[in-house]
């Protein structure tokens, strides 16, 4: 499908800066690019990504997006996450809350379980919409392949930058162990105004994101302020954080930024938005705590910080269930369930 022209992001809005990394430098182990891939992961925990060579994927996934909010209501309902803190399938919009007060969310996603697109034609976690069972094989496995391609190399770098014995982060990430790790196609309805959260402020619950937007809309809250920026999208790159995952394991060396979602800003004001991410997230059985045993830069991370606390005494299914969980406007109470559907900026705070 032809990428119709999309009007540009607009010049007078602030944008933060994220250093651009150069993916094939990397896989080539450049240290100069090396070096910058750490100092983004650690000061902001966002950077761009160019050279990855997954945008012919990515269109695919975007079509897949069209394909599956085409099909009637009722139909994606069928394959609704519910309200147990699952996280495959498909998220209707207005079921998540975007703050404390319990504001209802605007975004639909659908979400495809890195276990299923593996194991397709079988079925791992769970079933999915006909339009994304009919991509499978084309386009969401070639994705998810590509994705943790190109997650797996960060992944061993930063192992390595944080002096981590060889595989420490991998075997956190088994390829055969059920995990959260995801892919998800999220689509916001046009609208007028500009500044509602459409996805509240958050922390990703995992280890890495690998994000693909064509419309503003996303910004990072600017770390040591409470300014929030626009992140520009750049055709061709794709936009990396950290997640929750990796700043736990790192002692809090990498670092897991809040982000949130506006509608697009100025002249994209009112167009439909959407996004594409996959998450890597570890395996469902792994702890999440500073790996202070393996790596003496973690433990000093970590002995000069002793007012937070990275053992969280929770594994990566615990942790991912109750943040999904508590986001769910059939499951709150009142302002404490948002904070029980927090991340790391409570052991940071
Ligand atoms: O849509 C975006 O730009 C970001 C989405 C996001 O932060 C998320 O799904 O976790
Ligand atoms: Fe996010």
């Amino acid at each position: 499908m032809p990428v119709p022209a999309i009007p540009a992001f607009p010049d007078n809005t602030p944008t933060h800066p994220l250093l651009v990394i150069d993916y094939e430098l990397l896989k080539n182990g450049d240290t100069m690019e090396i070096g910058r891939l750490w100092d983004a992961a650690t000061k902001l925990g966002f950077w761009y990504l160019k050279n990855h060579g997954a945008d012919e994927l990515v269109a695919g996934m975007f079509d897949l997006g069209a394909e599956t909010i085409a099909l009637p209501l009722e139909e994606r309902m069928k394959f609704e996450q519910g309200d147990d803190g699952q996280s495959f399938g498909y998220k209707a919009a207005g079921v998540n809350a975007v703050d404390a007060s319990g504001e209802p969310d605007t975004v639909e996603f659908l979400n495809v379980a890195k276990d299923d697109a593996l194991a397709w034609p079988k079925q791992a976690r769970r079933a999915y919409p006909r339009t994304a069972n009919a991509r499978m094989e084309s386009t969401v496995g070639p994705f998810v392949r590509k994705s943790l391609e190109i997650n797996n190399c960060l992944l061993e770098i930063f192992n390595e930058k944080l002096g981590l014995p060889l595989g420490s982060l991998m075997e956190r990430h088994k390829m055969e162990e059920f995990s959260g790790s995801e892919t998800r196609i999220t689509r916001n309805a046009p609208t007028m105004n500009t500044t509602k959260q459409v996805i509240g402020s958050h922390t990703d619950f995992g280890s890495l994101s690998f994000l693909h937007n064509r419309l503003g809309g996303l910004q990072v809250l600017v770390p040591g302020s409470d300014s929030w920026q626009y992140v520009k999208p750049i055709p061709g790159h794709a936009i990396c954080n950290v997640g929750d995952a990796l700043a736990i394991f790192s002692g809090g060396i990498l670092r897991s930024n809040l982000h949130r979602v506006l509608p697009p800003p100025g002249s994209q004001a009112g167009l439909e938005r959407w996004s594409l991410v996959y998450f890597t997230r570890p395996g469902n059985s792994v702890v999440l705590r500073a790996l202070v045993e393996d790596s003496p830069l973690i433990a000093e991370a970590v002995a000069k910080t002793p007012e937070k606390n990275y053992e969280t005494g929770a594994t990566a299914l615990e942790w991912f269930t109750r943040r999904i969980k508590y986001q769910r406007i059939n499951n709150r109470k009142g302002p404490e369930t948002w904070m029980a559907s927090r991340g790391t900026e409570r052991v940071e705070a």
